[in-house]
């Protein structure tokens, strides 16, 4: 289960319909040209949190269709809908992921009780993997290291997906859990969170980055310093200038000028890119990709 994976986009027309052919091409481009060692589907980038439960379970059934055992899989399934997220959890183990992951469970102010039981919960009705994912910056969730310990105890729960910039976390939450598996969420921070030790990386860029992000990896890896820095730099001028024009609408702009028969809208409320912000995102995808 280590390496780079994709936060996997999905193709969404105009209407916010889900496109199944622009969805399966994405996991082609992902498979077959960013040589990614896996998916992470329903993340964030995914849009999960803007779509029904049918539409989730549909993208998981096509996303494993096409995929079949080519990389390895996980469905973040998680959910402030504690019932949504065991039967999502109960469709993907069923179809074959190779793991379930679950964001922390925001909005309300859940205690630690409450948010470990809702994992457990998951776990005991799927008797599946879990990948804890942890992204305080926007579900407003911390967990200390004794937190993340007494969750990490439990034999299916294998890892986290850490997306924070607090290494001294990240370093003491790996000495501590040297067996269970970290993934770096952020791209633009993949090389110190490698130099940290990190297992792998999940992200949103590496739908179109995913070369370089190995570069990174494996050039940190290996102590490759002065190479490590001039790819995160590299990868990091690319980065700036997809947030700078939109995120995820950015992405699928670049992955259509790659041939990517995709639409490349996203789900309301995300807004459309203006037509000059096409041309940007197009312009991104020639200069560095
Ligand atoms: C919210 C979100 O999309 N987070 C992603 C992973 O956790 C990242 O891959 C970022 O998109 C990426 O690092 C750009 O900031
Ligand atoms: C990793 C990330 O971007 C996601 O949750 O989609």
């Amino acid at each position: 289960m280590k390496g780079i994976y994709s936060a996997l986009l999905i193709s969404f027309d105009e209407k916010g319909n889900l496109d199944e052919k622009g969805t399966r091409d994405i996991v082609r481009y992902n498979i077959d040209q960013m040589k990614v060692d896996g998916l992470y589907v329903g993340g964030s980038t995914g849009e999960n949190f803007m779509i029904s439960t049918e539409m989730k379970k549909r993208i998981f059934e096509i996303v494993k269709d096409e995929a079949k055992n080519d990389v390895k899989l996980i469905a973040q399934v998680g959910s402030i809908n504690l019932y949504e997220a065991v039967e999502l959890g109960k469709y993907a183990t069923e179809l074959g992921y190779d793991s379930l992951s679950a964001v922390t469970p925001f909005y309300y102010k859940f205690d630690f009780e409450e948010i470990k039981n809702y994992y457990m919960t998951i776990v005991n009705e799927t008797n599946n993997n879990m990948i804890i994912y942890s992204i305080p910056f926007l579900t407003g969730v911390n967990m200390n290291v004794e937190q993340f310990g007494e969750l990490l105890s439990h034999d299916k729960i294998i890892g986290i997906k850490f997306t924070a910039g607090d290494f001294y976390l990240l370093e003491r939450v790996r000495k501590a859990f040297p067996n269970k598996l970290i993934y770096a969420g952020f791209d633009e921070m993949l090389l110190p969170a490698v130099a940290l030790g990190v297992d792998g990386a999940i992200g949103s860029t590496y739908n179109v980055t995913g070369k370089i992000a190995r570069e990174v990896f494996e050039a940190t890896k290996s102590g490759d310093l002065q190479i490590a820095r001039e790819r995160q730099t590299y990868l990091n001028d690319i980065i700036e200038a997809i947030l700078s024009n939109g995120l995820y609408q950015t992405i699928k702009e670049i992955l259509k000028e790659k041939g990517v028969d995709a639409i490349g809208y996203c789900r309301l409320p995300m807004k459309k890119l203006s037509k000059e912000k096409i041309e940007k995102a197009k312009e991104i995808g020639k200069k560095y990709l």
